[in-house]
């Protein structure tokens, strides 16, 4: 891993799990995530590398509206299950699973996840391992860390580390996918569009 500049520490509220799918489980997840039609994402004017597909509610930066979208595909309903007890929330509170695949050298940018999502995320890696960065803070104040995700493995994001930090991925060795499972916070109502995004802050690294 590359180092990063600042004081190192450990976010409050990051979990990280190896192993929560066996070697044969991600063969048939990377089977079921590599037949999904899978969407650009358009930030700032800027076409990313990685694309997504959502299942559940899918929120479009551009309006901040929730709307409500397919529903999870069986083989991602059983993961789910697995996620929420990695992060003690119900299964039936992550609503979304946002599928995100990163061909080689793509990442995202410094952001943290938009209000209208729940306290509590949880991330499935498929693929190729990478490495999440986090940081809080800045200039002499500034703090990071770094973790290594293996494929299989799973991360929990809540508490400060959901709230105060920001995270990214750089350049991916090779293809990755990742799931991504969300609440939508009380009151945000599908399609209401009560919250304001949360767009990246003005990305060190930009979408990508
Ligand atoms: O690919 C990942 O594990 C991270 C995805 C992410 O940070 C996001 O979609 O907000
Ligand atoms: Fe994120």
């Amino acid at each position: 891993m590359g180092r990063m500049r600042g004081i190192h520490e450990r976010p409050a509220g990051l979990t990280y799990q190896p192993d929560v799918v066996s070697s044969d489980e991600e063969r048939s997840l990377l089977a079921t995530v590599a037949a999904l039609d899978f969407r650009e994402i358009r930030m700032h004017g800027q076409t990313a590398r990685r694309t997504v597909r959502s299942f559940g509610v899918d929120y479009d930066f551009g309006s901040f509206q929730l709307t409500e979208a397919e529903p999870m595909p069986v083989a991602l309903q059983e993961v789910r299950r697995r996620c929420a007890d990695l992060a003690g929330v119900a299964e039936t509170s992550l609503v979304e699973a946002l599928v995100t695949r990163y061909p080689p050298g793509s990442v995202i940018g410094w952001h943290r996840d938009a209000p209208v999502f729940g306290p509590t995320v949880v991330g499935l890696s498929l693929g190729s391992a990478c490495v999440m960065r986090f940081q809080r803070g800045t200039a002499e104040k500034r703090r990071v860390y770094e973790v290594a995700l293996e494929p299989r493995s799973a991360y929990v994001l809540s508490g400060a580390v959901r709230s105060s930090w920001q995270h990214s991925i750089p350049p991916v060795p090779e293809l990755r996918y990742s799931v991504t499972f969300r609440q939508v916070r009380r009151g945000a109502g599908r399609g209401s569009g009560a919250e304001a995004g949360g767009v990246p802050n003005s990305g060190a690294t930009g979408p990508g």
